[in-house]
């Protein structure tokens, strides 16, 4: 059997911001395919004007409150004209409900916003362990040269056009994460799970589609494929979160012992906050919502969730 290698890479620089869990392990696949990394984060001893100038990708992983503070840091910096920005963060702007890579875009209007997103587990990276991924962009140039850097053995990149999908597949199932650690911690069963994961993604669906997002996007890696990476992995910090409130936990304590951002937190709040003024449908990310304001009991949020008024299947992700 020939085993094809794939084509030889060109080799970038590229400034890497954030060091966290995420940031870290995409700056070691960076380095692995021969590229110039810089790895930034508020406690480098080297400022973030060295580590961006002249790079040819510019990746943000840094979590939703940082995305702002390091936009802001980098617009009075020069920055080549060509210079591709990726946003790695799945969240939701608090303040504007923006995503991060609507934040990036508006800073940088003339500069390409590629977003990254999938099943990409940082621990099983950093093993590692192989995976895939999702690179999107209106850019298909700046998108194409993302792939063709980021791509290796262990990291498989696609294209795709749909930049808002793939950034919303990412960002909304940490909400129906928090819901599966909770299904799990209650000890519910395989059924349960695959009945609210399986609904979780008619919500997400039902969400994207309605700001925008394309059908199909939410049943490729960064939709259907997070959404199953992290509603069955105790990796995943967003499931843990549910899962130690099942275990009568406060979310205060759980967030406190933590290790790194449970984005889905916050996007819960953000996400109620938009179904609510656009009357969308979000029945399992309402219960999520309860739960972690301490509204509702776990049992009392699945309990909810089974006493719904009964309905047809098919189609039902548009109501
Ligand atoms: N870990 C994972 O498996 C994956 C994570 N993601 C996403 O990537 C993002 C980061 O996740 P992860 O690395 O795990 O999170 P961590 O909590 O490990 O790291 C967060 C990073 O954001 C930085 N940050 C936070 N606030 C600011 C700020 N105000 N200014 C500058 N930097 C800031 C932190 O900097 P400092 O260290 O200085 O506090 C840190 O480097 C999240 O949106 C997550 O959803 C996506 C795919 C996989
Ligand atoms: O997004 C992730 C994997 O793709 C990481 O999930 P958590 O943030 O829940 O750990």
């Amino acid at each position: 059997m020939t085993i094809q290698n794939p084509k030889p890479k060109i080799e970038a620089t590229i400034a890497i911001l954030g060091a966290g869990a995420w940031g870290t392990a995409l700056a070691n696949l960076a380095a692995a395919n021969g590229h110039q990394v810089g790895l930034w984060s508020r406690e480098s001893s080297e400022s973030l004007a060295d580590v961006i100038a002249g790079a040819d990708i510019i990746l943000s992983a840094v979590s939703m409150k940082g995305v702002r503070p390091v936009v802001e840091l980098i617009k009075p910096l020069a920055l080549s004209s060509d210079t591709i920005i990726v946003t790695a963060t799945k969240g939701l702007d608090p303040s504007t409900t923006c995503t991060p890579a609507q934040i990036w875009q508006a800073a940088f209007p003339s500069h390409p916003v590629v977003v990254l997103a999938g099943p990409n587990l940082s621990k099983e990276i950093e093993q590692g362990l192989p995976a895939a991924t999702v690179v999107a962009s209106t850019d298909a140039e700046a998108a194409k040269v993302v792939q063709a850097r980021l791509n290796s053995t262990r990291f498989r990149v696609y294209t795709n056009s749909d930049p808002l999908g793939v950034e919303l597949g990412g960002t909304l199932k940490n909400v129906i994460a928090i819901s599966a650690g909770t299904c799990d911690g209650l000890q519910l069963g395989t059924n349960a799970k695959a009945a609210l994961v399986t609904r979780g993604l008619a919500e997400i669906i039902r969400i994207g589609t309605h700001w925008g997002a394309k059908t199909d996007t939410f049943y490729g890696l960064s939709g259907l494929g997070d959404l199953l990476a992290t509603c069955n992995s105790p990796l995943s910090r967003n499931y843990q979160v549910g899962y130690q409130l099942a275990q009568g936990k406060q979310l205060p304590e759980v967030l406190a012992a933590l290790q790194g951002t449970a984005e889905g937190v916050n996007t819960t709040q953000v996400l109620i906050q938009l179904a609510n003024q656009q009357g969308i449908s979000v029945p399992i990310s309402y219960q999520v919502y309860r739960l972690l304001q301490g509204e509702v009991t776990p049992q009392a949020a699945v309990d909810a969730l089974m006493l719904r008024d009964v309905k047809p299947e098919i189609g039902s992700w548009r109501y």
